[in-house]
């Protein structure tokens, strides 16, 4: 029946203000109004509909994404929306395309490592999308190692060009997004060589296709990389190879701002330190953070809400069965990723602060905190998308048989997500460059230098090595000191005792190689930390709205002490608690979910999402699900005919023989 809330009777369990809690969601009411304008203009736009998406063929599948793509860059035009209003609407748009490349990657890879005048040279273009651009650093044989890559840049006086050139087939750029069928331009990254010299890599825009015929540029040979994971989902980006054979760009499309090769080629170093080079990773890995809550409150919404419709066994005297959220195991599986969503979306936040601050600090010449904005992009992107990742198929999980149908939303988002576990930096690779971070630390502790910032616990390091926690009975587990001191006292035990097995080996690389699972280990433990950390310090901020931050001190109870159940061998092994302790803890956090579980329904809508947006069968607002399932079925093209395509040449046949076979 249309019209009806199947979910009404949860919607009224709530004990809190949702609209003010679509707030804290948010950001802040500007952000809410925003999202909630723009979400609904994209969902109530036919030019946006999802319809059948998953069932296109990959052509026609990569045309409807120019085709949106095109009609999204005219409706931001005719409404005349803003940066920031624009960006909203590519993602309600919810369709991985070029753009995201063009300007997510390409225009902050100019504004960040141009000098001014290129920045004034390009940015206009890019901006008016005059020129398309696109992120072209990873090669067939390396993607993580940054400074193994093969494509040289070599500078010619005779004519102030470079040669772009790819020597090998392993040196083929492969896998950046907008690259294969759309872009224009890219931002290539290159080992700069001049005068017999190498310099290593630095990033040069190079013009690929023609703007007036768009065929590839004399030298350049580009395509797509083929099919990926998933129906629909990531394939309508269009994830390039590309080859150079001597393509001459002038000098000036060199990105100088932290090198420079002169006309007579002579390499200028600026006094910036070198890393900046890969500033704009550290930049996207912040927005994967971010967008980490996006995709996991998605999931957990959809799961969330089917859970509450769906119902199995337990019915007595003909009345209905029990609603699946009901059950513990459902519920301990289900409440940790609701939790999880709302931790990474403060987290996300406060990185978001953090990049904001070092980039300032960049442009005042204060390089100080710099290693620690790499460390902990780096950490939180690895730590957030392997959750979410996990997250999403866990989601798919908790719906059951259904879940597993592309009406439920699940596959695809699971399909466009995953990637984020291995692009932008392998999460096992971003979190050993947080080990070493972390190693440098302790090595520096006792010099003098003080740590700071999300490292000033090991400023304590003799109390956090030998304090005890004191909980006493469950609910003592709910004291942020406690649990602060407990998530402090694990990582620092666990850098530690990684720095004393690396003073064992007389060769520390060699060292970190073989101590690389222990030392991805230590920075899991510091990251979740930091999580834990920014979650209690949002509690400790003024947050308005009837029974919000009581909701919010449960989801963070709930986000914490599923981590300490999950890793309590960590805090076990390193001493700090005792397994009555750990126990404790574990009651603490079933007494939570009992107090969630009235407030589940209205803890998702707070996410306030289309069903446009979610795209879910199972998620549904109203919940109507059954009815739906049934009516999307017979949308398959499969369910076009009562007799299958095929069915003369391949069907019928082997019943005939099986008629044969059964007369003998
Ligand atoms: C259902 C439908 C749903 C639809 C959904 C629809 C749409 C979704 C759309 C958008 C989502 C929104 C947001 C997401 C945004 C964009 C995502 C979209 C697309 C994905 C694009 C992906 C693009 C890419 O992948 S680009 C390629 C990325 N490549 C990498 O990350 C390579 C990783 N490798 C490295 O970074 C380096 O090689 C390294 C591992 C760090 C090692 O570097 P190396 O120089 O060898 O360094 P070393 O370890 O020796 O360190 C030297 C020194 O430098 C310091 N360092 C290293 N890196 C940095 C840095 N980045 N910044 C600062 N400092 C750094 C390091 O610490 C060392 O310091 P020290 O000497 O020890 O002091
Ligand atoms: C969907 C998608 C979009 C992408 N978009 C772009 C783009 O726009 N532009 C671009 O330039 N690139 C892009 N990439 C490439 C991406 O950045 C790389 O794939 C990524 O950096 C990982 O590198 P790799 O593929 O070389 O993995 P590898 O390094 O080959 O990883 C393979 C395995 O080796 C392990 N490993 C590697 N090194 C170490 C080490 N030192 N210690 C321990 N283990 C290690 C990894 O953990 C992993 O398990 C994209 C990739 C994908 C999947």
């Amino acid at each position: 029946m249309e019209g009806v809330d199947y979910l009404a009777d949860e919607r009224k369990k709530a004990e809190f203000d949702v609209n003010e809690m679509k707030i804290v969601w948010a950001g802040s009411r500007h952000n809410f109004e925003l999202s909630d304008r723009i979400s609904k203009l994209v969902a109530n736009d036919p030019g946006f509909s999802k319809e059948g998406r998953t069932m296109l063929p990959r052509k026609e599948l990569f045309k409807n994404t120019l085709r949106k793509a095109t009609y999204a860059w005219k409706r931001i035009i005719e409404l005349r929306l803003s940066e920031e209003e624009a960006a909203k609407l590519r993602h309600f748009v919810d369709e991985p395309a070029f753009t995201d490349l063009h300007w997510g990657m390409f225009i902050p890879a100019i504004k960040g490592q141009g000098t001014d005048e290129q920045q004034k040279k390009w940015l206009p273009l890019a901006y008016k999308m005059q020129i398309i651009g696109c992120y072209a650093q990873t090669e067939l044989g390396h993607g993580s190692n940054v400074q193994g890559l093969e494509t040289t840049a070599t500078f010619d006086p005779q004519t102030d060009e470079f040669v772009i050139h790819s020597p090998t087939l392993t040196s083929s750029k492969w896998w950046p997004g907008g690259l294969g069928k759309v872009s224009t331009h890219a931002v290539v990254y290159a080992r700069l060589i001049t005068n017999g010299k190498d310099y290593g890599i630095n990033g040069f825009i190079v013009q690929l296709r023609s703007l007036e015929d768009h065929k590839p540029l004399p030298g350049v040979t580009v395509g797509d990389i083929g099919l990926k994971f998933g129906n629909g989902a990531y394939n309508t980006m269009d994830n390039g190879v590309l080859r150079f054979d001597h393509v001459r760009i002038p000098r000036d499309q060199m990105l100088m701002r932290v090198s420079q090769v002169t006309r007579e080629g002579k390499y200028v170093q600026s006094d910036v330190p070198r890393q900046l080079l890969y500033g704009t990773m550290v930049y996207v890995r912040q927005t994967i953070v971010s967008d980490a809550s996006n995709a996991l409150s998605r999931a957990v919404c959809i799961a969330t809400r089917y859970s509450a419709v769906r119902r199995q066994f337990g019915s007595q005297n003909g009345g209905q069965e029990i609603q699946v959220i009901d059950y513990k195991t459902q519920q301990n599986r289900l409440f940790p990723l609701l939790a999880s969503a709302y931790a990474f979306r403060f987290v996300g936040e406060w990185l978001k602060w953090l990049y904001t601050d070092v980039t300032q600090r960049l442009q005042a010449n204060d390089f100080s905190t710099l290693p620690e904005a790499h460390a902990c992009t780096a950490g939180l992107k690895s730590l957030t998308t392997t959750a979410t990742a996990d997250g999403i198929e866990e989601c798919r999980k908790l719906c059951g048989g259904h879940g597993y149908l592309c009406s439920s939303g699940l596959p695809e988002l699971f399909a466009v997500y995953v990637p984020a576990c291995t692009y932008e930096g392998d999460n096992t690779v971003l979190l050993l460059q947080v080990a070493r971070f972390l190693m440098k630390t302790v090595s520096q502790l006792g010099s003098g230098k003080k740590p700071v910032g999300t490292i000033a616990y090991m400023g304590r390091i003799e109390h956090l090595m030998q304090c005890r926690s004191d909980v006493k009975q469950a609910k003592d587990w709910l004291k942020p000191s406690a649990v602060v001191e407990a998530f402090e006292a694990r990582a620092a035990r666990m850098s530690v005792a990684c720095a004393q097995n690396l003073s064992k080996f007389d060769n520390p690389e060699e060292g970190f190689a073989e101590l690389a699972a222990d030392l991805a280990e230590a920075a899991v433990a510091h990251c979740q930390l930091i999580v834990v950390s920014k979650f209690i310090e949002k509690l400790q901020q003024d947050i308005p709205g009837e029974g919000v931050k009581q909701q919010l001190e449960v989801l963070c109870g709930i986000y914490y002490l599923f981590l300490l159940h999950k890793h309590q061998g960590d805090f076990l092994g390193t001493g700090y608690i005792t397994s009555k302790q750990a126990s404790l803890a574990n009651d603490q956090l079933r007494a939570l979910y009992s107090q969630l579980r009235p407030n589940a329904i209205s803890l998702v809508d707070a996410f306030n999402y289309t069903d446009h947006f979610l795209d879910s069968i199972l998620g549904r607002y109203d919940g109507n699900v059954y009815p739906k399932l049934y009516e999307a079925a017979w949308k398959d093209p499969l369910n076009q005919s009562d007799i299958a395509d095929g069915f003369h040449e391949y069907i019928r046949p082997l019943l005939k023989q099986q008629l044969r076979t059964a007369r003998l």
